[in-house]
């Protein structure tokens, strides 16, 4: 099965990070994410990184820093995430597509309310805060 490469972004501001509930009809929907998506061809993953979280929460990330790299088949797909830590960033993120978002505190993160992926994104962050 192809593997599809995604970018995500871990905002993170204080001891809070940004997540967005992805909506019904798409992959894993009704899940709670981190925003990101799909490197498009030609694209480097800091632009994707960029791009993905200027459109869905209208941030400008200025700072970034790679967290972790998770590899996940959930049958019908296979993705690989290429996680972003982001620290520096101009506005304020909302739901620019209109999705639900909300700040939650790192420590109170639940697994479950994510795809099965994001267990290890969440292992991972708590590693390095
Ligand atoms: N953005 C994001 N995608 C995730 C996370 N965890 C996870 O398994 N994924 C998977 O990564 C894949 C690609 O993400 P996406 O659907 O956001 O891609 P996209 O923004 O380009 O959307 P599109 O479907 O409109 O092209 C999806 O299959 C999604 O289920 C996460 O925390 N954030
Ligand atoms: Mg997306």
């Amino acid at each position: 099965m192809k593997e599809v490469h995604v970018a995500v972004g871990v905002i993170l501001r204080g001891n809070q990070v940004y997540v967005c509930l992805r909506p019904e009809d798409k992959h894993q929907g009704g899940k709670w994410e981190f925003p990101g998506g799909k490197v498009d061809s030609g694209e480097t993953v800091q632009q994707a990184l960029s791009r993905e979280l200027s459109e869905e929460t209208g941030i400008r990330v200025n700072t970034s820093s790679p967290l972790t790299e998770v590899v996940h088949d959930y049958g019908d797909k296979r993705v690989r995430l290429d996680v972003h830590l982001v620290t520096g960033f101009d506005g304020e993120p909302y739901g620019a597509e209109g999705q639900q978002g909300q700040w939650w505190s790192v420590d109170s993160l639940d697994p479950t309310v994510f795809p099965q992926a994001n267990k290890e994104i969440i292992n991972a962050l708590h590693a390095t805060l």
